[in-house]
């Protein structure tokens, strides 16, 4: 699939931060929105309810990582806020993941859309030098990432975190609808920060990634409508 709006990163420390953010859209313009740790653990649960309430999509970027119950029982009270995708890291393991999608099963309300559950497979700051010294993991980081989005189909999930890089290898050893969604997103010319593997979002469109990630490029600029737009239309092959 291609969703057409890129997924922002809402990378805000408070809820009146990310409202003085979303004051710069139009009213009617839903976004696709990620929250992640920073904003989930200094507001809670109430800020998921403010962004399905104004009637964006919300994905829940807390990349649980943890031994199987663990992350089981955290996944069915968080599929009570009704929250469109979620993840957790492959690295915990297929049982692991196993028990994440249980969770998310029975704790998603009767009648309701289960969330989408996908896993990180490698960091999309993780070089394959870095992977190699930091986790003593001695193959390619292709390989890696390979690896991991075939446990994460074996757990039956419905796709991976990765860089744009790895999404044709991945489909071609899981599934074409099997989910890659993609980080390390830059246009052209913009400042990498912490990533290492990135691309532009045409790069991402051609390559066939289903969902981009951005942050910095839109939340970390003078005019962030502008940028976002600028960013939808090159993902969307429109110049
Ligand atoms: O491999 C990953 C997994 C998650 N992320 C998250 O995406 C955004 C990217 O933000 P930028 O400002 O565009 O770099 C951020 O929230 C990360 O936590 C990732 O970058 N890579």
């Amino acid at each position: 699939m291609h969703e057409s709006r890129p997924m922002v990163a809402l990378d805000f420390p408070s809820l009146r931060d990310v409202k003085n953010f979303l004051l710069r859209f139009d009213d009617h313009e839903k976004l696709y929105v990620k929250v992640g740790m920073e904003l989930l653990y200094q507001e809670g649960p109430v800020v998921v309810d403010f962004l399905k309430f104004q009637g964006h999509d919300v994905f829940l970027d807390l990349k649980l990582h943890d031994i199987p119950n663990t992350v089981g029982s955290a996944m069915k009270g968080l599929a009570r806020l009704g929250i469109d995708m979620i993840n957790v890291h492959a690295a915990g393991g297929i049982e692991m993941m196993q028990q994440a999608k249980e969770g998310l099963i029975a704790g998603t309300p009767a009648g309701e859309k289960v969330a989408d559950l996908i896993a990180v497979t490698q960091l999309t700051s993780t070089s394959q030098e870095s992977m190699q010294h930091d986790q003593m993991i001695m193959t390619s980081l292709e390989e890696s990432v390979l690896h991991y989005a075939k446990c994460t189909d074996e757990a039956g999930l419905d796709g991976v975190v990765c860089s744009a890089h790895e999404v044709q290898k991945i489909k071609s050893v899981t599934r074409p609808d099997f989910i890659c969604l993609t980080p390390g997103i830059r246009p052209a010319g913009a400042a990498k920060g912490d990533q290492k593997r990135v691309v532009t979002p045409e790069e991402a469109r051609t390559i066939g990634s289903d969902y981009i990630v951005v942050g910095r490029p839109i939340t970390r600029t003078e005019n962030p409508m502008q940028a976002y737009q600028t960013i939808k239309n090159e993902w969307n092959g429109h110049f």
